[in-house]
């Protein structure tokens, strides 16, 4: 029995739009200081169960408590107030904007105190570094000029230096490059040697065994199961995924 809650509790989350229910009563737990992998096969549930607690998608019925007490997210706005970051895979970033100004997006209120340029380049240079994203040439650099992973990086550095407790992936790595893709892993690890929690939609097993420390799947909008990785191998994921059910095989 745990004694403390998790960061995020969700319980009872259910979600229909018209006929159609999405969400079917999801009970959900996601700790701090680990990499939680949300997984589920199409139309599973995935997506609109984040955007509950990213503050897009208001639920139905059901409760959202983070840091052990009930809360209502109503916006995106109130989700990052909370700290709650969510990084879309195509969504993070202005294109016409640099890293600097990207990462100070929508921060506007603070700016009274911040509004130093060179204040502001230090301090997103600074976080970059300490994830240890090296590959950025300058972060003088127009957002349309980076990579998808260096994208990602710098989505995910955002939430870091504005003190987010929870980050949210949505696939991070689906539409990457090998490098990429261990560049974007190992910035996932490193926000949880931060004590960050993150909470990861992926399809991709390889990269659930490699970088979760829990697996949470959903099935038809319920969650059929969640678990430190350790309970699970491949096929029990796949089981999971496409009957919501263990399966018959034996366990490890
Ligand atoms: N805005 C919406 N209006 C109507 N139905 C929706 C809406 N958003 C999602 N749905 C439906 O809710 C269900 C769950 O969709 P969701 O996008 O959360 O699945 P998912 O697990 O993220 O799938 P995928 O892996 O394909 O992205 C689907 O049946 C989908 O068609």
């Amino acid at each position: 029995m745990e004694t403390t809650e998790p960061l995020l509790r969700l319980r009872d989350i259910r979600k229909s739009f018209g006929a159609v229910q999405a969400l079917g009563g999801v009970d959900l737990d996601v700790p701090a200081a680990q990499v939680t992998a949300l997984c589920g096969d199409n139309g599973a549930g995935k997506s609109v169960l984040i955007k509950c607690v990213a503050g897009i998608h208001q639920p139905d019925r059901g409760q959202i408590r983070w840091q052990g007490r009930e809360v209502h997210i109503r916006s995106p706005r109130e989700a990052s107030a909370l700290g709650i970051e969510t990084v879309y895979q195509d969504l993070a970033l202005a294109d016409n904007l640099d890293i600097v100004q990207n990462m100070f997006l929508g921060r506007e209120r603070l700016r009274h105190w911040l509004l130093d340029e060179a204040e502001m380049e230090q301090a997103a240079t600074a976080t970059l570094r300490e994830l240890g994203v090296t590959t950025v040439r300058s972060v003088r650099q127009r957002a349309a000029s980076l990579s998808g992973g260096q994208r990602q990086s710098v989505a995910v550095a955002r939430a870091v230096m504005w003190h987010s407790k929870l980050v949210i992936l949505d696939e991070p790595t689906a539409a990457l490059g090998v490098t990429q893709t261990a560049m974007v892993q190992d910035l996932i690890r490193s926000l949880r040697a931060h004590g960050l929690a993150v909470l990861v939609i992926s399809h991709n097993l390889n990269e659930v065994f490699a970088i979760a420390d829990r697996i949470a799947i959903l099935h038809l909008g319920r969650l059929a199961v969640q678990a430190p990785l350790i309970e699970f191998d491949r096929r029990r994921v796949v089981s999971y995924m496409t009957s919501g059910e263990a399966g018959t095989e034996a366990r490890l």
